[in-house]
Order: C-alpha cells, then sequence, then structure tokens
C-alpha cells in the first residue's frame, strides 16, 4: 500500500515537475525526451521493480533513482534498452560534488587508501584507469553501500547523494596527473593580451592556430629556400599512445615547455630543449562510447597557467599547466546522444569557446564558451534554429532536432569586430536530403557570433542542403587584402565542398570564389556565392558519382596564410566518390545513435597536393603532388613561415617546400601517420621546426640545440 502510495505520489510529482523532467540527464537538448516518455519510463522502472527484476536496489533508491532533476537512473537510456546498469550514472559529477566528496573520503576513506587515493598498507590505490570490481558508476556505488564481502573495505555509513559524491571525486582522482618531475618547470603564464599578439611571440606558439586570425604563419626566417636542406634532427619523444589512435593535434609551446594531447584524451608536458616530459594527464573514458570518426582530439587552449582540453566523452576540463592536475571540469554535452568533442578549445578574453562533434549522430548542433576561471557556461549558440527562430524557415518538420550542424574545427577571432567566426559541419542525415527539405541553415556555414553575447551577427552557407558529408569545418583565415582594388577585411577559406572563398568579415558579403580542384557537383558559385548546382549533386539510391570525395577537396586540415605574398597555402585532395541514399521510410537511427542515411564509397585512391592561392583570387599560383608512403596513409596541415619556407607531413614524410614555387626544399621519413602539423617556434635564438608522427614528436633545426637524442616516456634519466 505505502508503495502504491508512492508509486502514484511521485508519478503525480512527475506530472507536476514538468520543465524539472528535463534536467535529469545534465544538459541535455532540450525537448529530447517527451514528457509522456519520461512519465511511461518511471512507471516502467517501477513495474519492473514491482515483478522483483531490480533486486539490486530498494525501493527507497528506485525513487530516488527516477526523481526528476537529480535522479541518478537516466530514463532516456533506459528507454533506448541500455539496460539497467547502463542506465545508472553519477547525476552530480560537478564542482561541488567533486569537492564534497573529497571531504568525504578524507572523513571515510583516507585511513585506509591514503590521504591522496594512493593505497596505504592493504588497501589498493584508487588512481588507477579502472576498478578491479567493476569501474561502472554502479558498481562503484554498491562497495560504497555493501562493501566487498571478504575484504577489509565494509559498507560505509553514506546518504545516497554522499556515495555520488564520492563517485564524483573518485573520477578524478583516476584522471590525475602522473606526475614525474616538475621541479624544474619554468613560469607559465598566458595573458590575454599575448594571444593578441601570438604572432610576436615567436619563442611560444599560444593557441591551435598560432595566432587568432588563424594564419599558422611563423614570423621567423632563419630557416629560408636557401638552407633549409640542411635540417637536422635535435632530439625526438616517443609517446605512449595506445594502438588505433593517430595523434592529430597541434601542440602549445609556452616558455621552453611544450604541451601535447594524444588520442583519445591524454596530455603530455615536455621541456622543448631536451624533449624530456615533466608531467602526464590521462583522461579516464567511458567504455561503448558512440563514436563516428576515431578517437581523436586535435590539441589544447591555454590562459595564465590553465590548459583546457575537450574530451570524447563530451567534457570541458581544465588543467593547472605546472602539474597536469584538473581544476575544474564541466560537462558540454550528453556522449549518450552522440556528442563528442575533437577539436581544440580556442580562448577568447576570460572565455573558452569550444566546438563539438556529431553531425553523422543526429544531434542538434551547437557552440559554447565557458568562463575560463570558473568553468561556468556563458552562453551557448544553436547552429539549427528551433521553430520561430532566425533561419528556421530553412527547415521542414521536426527535422531541425535532429539536424546535425557540428562545430568541431576551431574557429577565429577579430578583436577589432569583436567577431567570432566559425564553421558549421554537415546536416543530419547526411545522405538523405529528403527527410530535411529546405536549405538547413546554418549547416555547412560559417557563422559570425558576437564574442560576448554568443549572438549571431552574419552567417554565409557554403553548401546549401549538403548530402555529402561536405561539412564546413576548416579552419577562418582572416586577411586585409585587395579586391578588385580595394582594400576589404576579409575572411578566406577553401572549403571541403571544393571551393575556394573570400567574403567580407564585417558582413559575410561574398566577394570572391572558384573551384580549387576538380568539381562535378556545380558548375560554379553565382554572383552571392551559391553554388550553381548540377544534377550530379543529386545523391540517389542507385548511386550518383561525383567529385571532389567524400574526403573533401580539402577537409578539417588546416591551410596557412603567408601576408608577405597574400599566399594561402592548402592540403587539397583530387578524386571522386560515388553516393548513396536510402528510401525515406529506411531511414533510422542505429543503435548507437548514428544517423546517416545511406553513404559513400570511393572506388580509386585519392591524390593529395599541397597549392599555394592567391588569398584574394583563389587563383593557382603552384601546386606540389604530395610524398607516397601508403602504408602511412594519412596527411597533416600546412604551416607557413617568413623565411619563404612551407612545412607539411603527408604519409609519414615530413617536407619543406618554397612558398614561391612549391618546389621541394628538403623532406625527412618519420614513419608513422601523421596528422599533427608541423609548428615553428624559437629555441635559445633558433629556429626549429616540430612535427609528429607515429607516437613520436621530432624538434628539426639548422644546427644542433644539443647532441640527438632519442627520448621515450619510459626512459627518463639523462643519457
Ligand atoms: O559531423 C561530424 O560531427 C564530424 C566530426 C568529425 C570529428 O570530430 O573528428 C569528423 C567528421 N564529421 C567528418 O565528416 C570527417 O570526415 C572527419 C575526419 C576526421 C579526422 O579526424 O580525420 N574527423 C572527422
Ligand atoms: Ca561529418
Amino acid at each position: 500500500m505505502i508503495v502504491l502510495g508512492l508509486l502514484a505520489a511521485t508519478a503525480i510529482a512527475s506530472l507536476v515537475a514538468g520543465q524539472a523532467i528535463y534536467t535529469t540527464i545534465q544538459n541535455r537538448p532540450k525537448n529530447s525526451v517527451k514528457i509522456e516518455d519520461a512519465i511511461v519510463g518511471r512507471l516502467e522502472i517501477f513495474g519492473e521493480k514491482l515483478v522483483g527484476r531490480l533486486p539490486e536496489l530498494s525501493w527507497s533508491e528506485v525513487i530516488q533513482g527516477v526523481w526528476p532533476g537529480r535522479g541518478f537512473i537516466s530514463i532516456e537510456a533506459y528507454l533506448e534498452g541500455r539496460g539497467f546498469e547502463a542506465s545508472i550514472a553519477d547525476p552530480f559529477n560537478d564542482p561541488k560534488s567533486i569537492a564534497d566528496g573529497a571531504a568525504l573520503f578524507q572523513e571515510k576513506c583516507a585511513s585506509c587508501h591514503g590521504r591522496d587515493g594512493r593505497g596505504a598498507g592493504h588497501a589498493p590505490s584508487l588512481r588507477r584507469d579502472s576498478y578491479r570490481i567493476g569501474n561502472s558508476d554502479f558498481a562503484i556505488y554498491k562497495v560504497l553501500r555493501d562493501g566487498i564481502n571478504g575484504t577489509a573495505m565494509a559498507p560505509r555509513d553514506l546518504s545516497l547523494a554522499q556515495r555520488w559524491h564520492i563517485i564524483s571525486y573518485l573520477r578524478t582522482l583516476q584522471s590525475a596527473a602522473k606526475i614525474v618531475d616538475t621541479q624544474a618547470m619554468p613560469e607559465i603564464s598566458v595573458t590575454w593580451r599575448d594571444l593578441l599578439d601570438a604572432k610576436d611571440h615567436t619563442s611560444d606558439w599560444l593557441s591551435y592556430s598560432g595566432s587568432l586570425d588563424g594564419w599558422r604563419h611563423s614570423k621567423l626566417d632563419q630557416i629560408n629556400p636557401g638552407n633549409a636542406s640542411a635540417l637536422k634532427l635535435i632530439w625526438a619523444h616517443q609517446f605512449e599512445v595506445p594502438q588505433g589512435g593517430t595523434i592529430a593535434a597541434t601542440p602549445l609551446v609556452v616558455n621552453k615547455t611544450i604541451f601535447m594531447s594524444l588520442p583519445p584524451n591524454s596530455v603530455v608536458a615536455l621541456d622543448a630543449e631536451t624533449g624530456r616530459k615533466i608531467w602526464r594527464f590521462d583522461y579516464t573514458l567511458p567504455n561503448n562510447l558512440a563514436l563516428c570518426c576515431g578517437r581523436t582530439n586535435r590539441g589544447l587552449a591555454v590562459l595564465g597557467d590553465t590548459l583546457f582540453i575537450g574530451t570524447l566523452d563530451a567534457k570541458l576540463i581544465a588543467l593547472n599547466a605546472k602539474t597536469g592536475e584538473v581544476r575544474w571540469q564541466t560537462t558540454v554535452a550528453d556522449a549518450n546522444k552522440g556528442y563528442s568533442i575533437t577539436a581544440a578549445p580556442l580562448v577568447a578574453k576570460d572565455a573558452v569557446i569550444i566546438g563539438i562533434s556529431g553531425g553523422e549522430f543526429g544531434t542538434r548542433g551547437f557552440l559554447s564558451a565557458y568562463g575560463a576561471q570558473d568553468g561556468k557556461l556563458r552562453w551557448r549558440f544553436n547552429t539549427i534554429p528551433a521553430p520561430g527562430e532566425f533561419g528556421s524557415e530553412t527547415w521542414k518538420n521536426d527535422a531541425w532536432k535532429t539536424g546535425g550542424g557540428p562545430t568541431w574545427v576551431t574557429g577565429s577571432f577579430d578583436p577589432e569586430l569583436n567577431l567570432l567566426y566559425w564553421g558549421v559541419g554537415n546536416p543530419s542525415p547526411n545522405y538523405n536530403g529528403s527527410l530535411r527539405p529546405g536549405d538547413n541553415l546554418f549547416t555547412n556555414s560559417v557563422i559570425a557570433l558576437n564574442i560576448d553575447t554568443g549572438k549571431l551577427v552574419w552567417h554565409f552557407q557554403f553548401t546549401p542542403h549538403d548530402a555529402h558529408d561536405w561539412d564546413s569545418n576548416q579552419t577562418p583565415i582572416l586577411a586585409d587584402l585587395t579586391i578588385a582594388g580595394t582594400k576589404r577585411n576579409v575572411i578566406c577559406w577553401a572549403n571541403r565542398n571544393g571551393f575556394y572563398y573570400v567574403l567580407d568579415r564585417a558582413n559575410g558579403e561574398f566577394l570572391a570564389g572558384r573551384a580549387f580542384v576538380e568539381v562535378t557537383w556545380a558548375t560554379g558559385l553565382d554572383a552571392k556565392g551559391r553554388p550553381l548546382t548540377t544534377k550530379a549533386n543529386e545523391v540517389t539510391p542507385e548511386g550518383v558519382t561525383a567529385k571532389p570525395s567524400v574526403a573533401g577537396g580539402t577537409n578539417w586540415l588546416p591551410p596557412s596564410y603567408d601576408p608577405n605574398t597574400g599566399t594561402i597555402f592548402v592540403h587539397a585532395t583530387e578524386g571522386k566518390s560515388i553516393y548513396t541514399t536510402s528510401a525515406p521510410e529506411h531511414v533510422v537511427r542505429g543503435t548507437n545513435g548514428i544517423y546517416v542515411g545511406s553513404g559513400s564509397s570511393t572506388p580509386q585512391p585519392l591524390d593529395n597536393y599541397v597549392l599555394g592561392l592567391n588569398a584574394a583570387t583563389g587563383n593557382l599560383i603552384w601546386k606540389y603532388a604530395s610524398p607516397r608512403l601508403p602504408e602511412y596513409s594519412s596527411y597533416s596541415g600546412v604551416l607557413s613561415s617568413a623565411g619563404g619556407v612551407v612545412f607539411s607531413v603527408a604519409d609519414g614524410i615530413i617536407f619543406a617546400l618554397d612558398s614561391k614555387t612549391g618546389s621541394e626544399l628538403w623532406r625527412a621519413t618519420l614513419g608513422g601517420k601523421a596528422q599533427s602539423t608541423p609548428i615553428s617556434f624559437a629555441l635559445n635564438g633558433q629556429q626549429v621546426i616540430e612535427a609528429t608522427a607515429g607516437n613520436t614528436m621530432f624538434v628539426f633545426g639548422l644546427a644542433g640545440v644539443r647532441p640527438p637524442q632519442l627520448l621515450s616516456e619510459t626512459q627518463q634519466s639523462a643519457p
């Protein structure tokens, strides 16, 4: 009777609580669980308990578990049939919960496990990637509740919420830095002013693109076409990287310290002079993450002495740059809904901007800003407008709810206009446009947002109603150029769809554009920059062949810009794919949420090039065929430098080209896949080039700083 009363009371509370139900899972997009589903889900769970199928939870736990706003049972995951264990998750996991958990840990756990959780006497260390009793939230919960039979781990006298706080804290211990030696760590202190003037800090590399305008250009000119062939290895450092992960990040360099992110979500600090490791941070990811595009990470951002990294389970984490320890962490999106983070964050003023991935998952994309100090959400811009919002007329029915529009490549910032520029990716489902009639704004667009408010100032759509996965996730290059006799502040964009664009960066006006690879889906661009499409643009059930391939004319790997010659350097891919679509009634979301509506195949190998393009027109200046070593099939973006040399890596070979002619000056085999774009900085007065391939970071210079040495992470003693 009491049970039935509680049941009814909870059902009524659910009805009355209304809006609160939405917050059951942190940060999930609005409207994703209908109120009716939330109630049905709760009733089903009560039903399971009534028939005795949930022996591991008491009635009190079941009721608290489904409580709107702070329940630990995800109704949504449960309704999706993920099973009970997988539907249970720490409902808090926020800075307050971590702090409460840390205090409780000292009181209840430290006497056996040690004050820092490293273990003592007979109790094991809790600073381990996974626990012997299982690593799910529910497995740890049960140990805190019931203890472990036959061991000294007795049940603890804790409230239900207190158990979750301890779990929040244990997760930070699991991810904690493995400190090697931070004694000699130099001062790390990067101001917003430094980031604005980053190009003048030639001894550092302070952000993903090296500067806020996306140039990826070093002002150093010691290496030039006359001496580049004399480049020699200074040191190499072998990282420990799990099998199957390709390093894709651009490192940061601050005061003779290199910070590198490794797949899936680790960070290593190295001494830039010697390559010796200072600290390493490993983030523990949940099992069974649904990921479309590999376990990759493109890098870090820095402000003050704090580093920022996004994770594959869609968290944003702030680390103490001197020790690798976590300062704060926040949940950006629900990884169970197909969101993840692969992009490097961007620091702008005192905020950290982070984009998300999930265009292959029927997500609704967004871009978010968090306070750098406190990790609090400042603003969020949804890349797919809701009904009634600006741009919503480009969507029909409910398609906007799963419309995609990810933001997985770092944008650029113009301090004078106070505008943030960011690329938006493909609509979802990728290959089936019939389910989402209309232009589908703001997919495959660049958006210009006010940095303080996150409000849209202008947008330009490169590929209306895309059905080829031609994400517009590229690095925006902000340049001041003379176009048709007039000085203009522009944004330059070589797009995955095969066209190069020049736009006015104050208002998005289309100024110039042309194809930079062979394209068959459009004959050109009209006066407003809209593509003039052909039949090859219509994706069919039988399959239609179109150029460029699904890899695009270029993909996300960053271009660079040399202001001395007004040249854009871009990695380009020539080739074709066959694109197919399914009948609308057969387009379903896969069990892991994947939502693509059929796909593409690429019958012949693609050809990779580095192009030099006139930034104002997109006209080709030179074309260089990249090295081929198929076992390492992969390529990086491009670095340009004031000495007139550009650097890139393809198929495990680093090469240097004359910026004016594209002729090859030097190459060296690194061996190993590489998606990490080289950078340049000065070390004790010498210009060096850093490149990473396979699991190894290499630093080259014209003269040895010290005798060449090879260091691995496990061999830390001096040679
Ligand atoms: O739509 C998306 O959200 C999304 C995300 C990502 C990613 O985050 O890496 C890729 C893609 N799409 C994609 O289409 C693609 O070709 C791709 C290549 C890579 C890579 O790391 O090399 N990522 C991604
Ligand atoms: Ca995509």
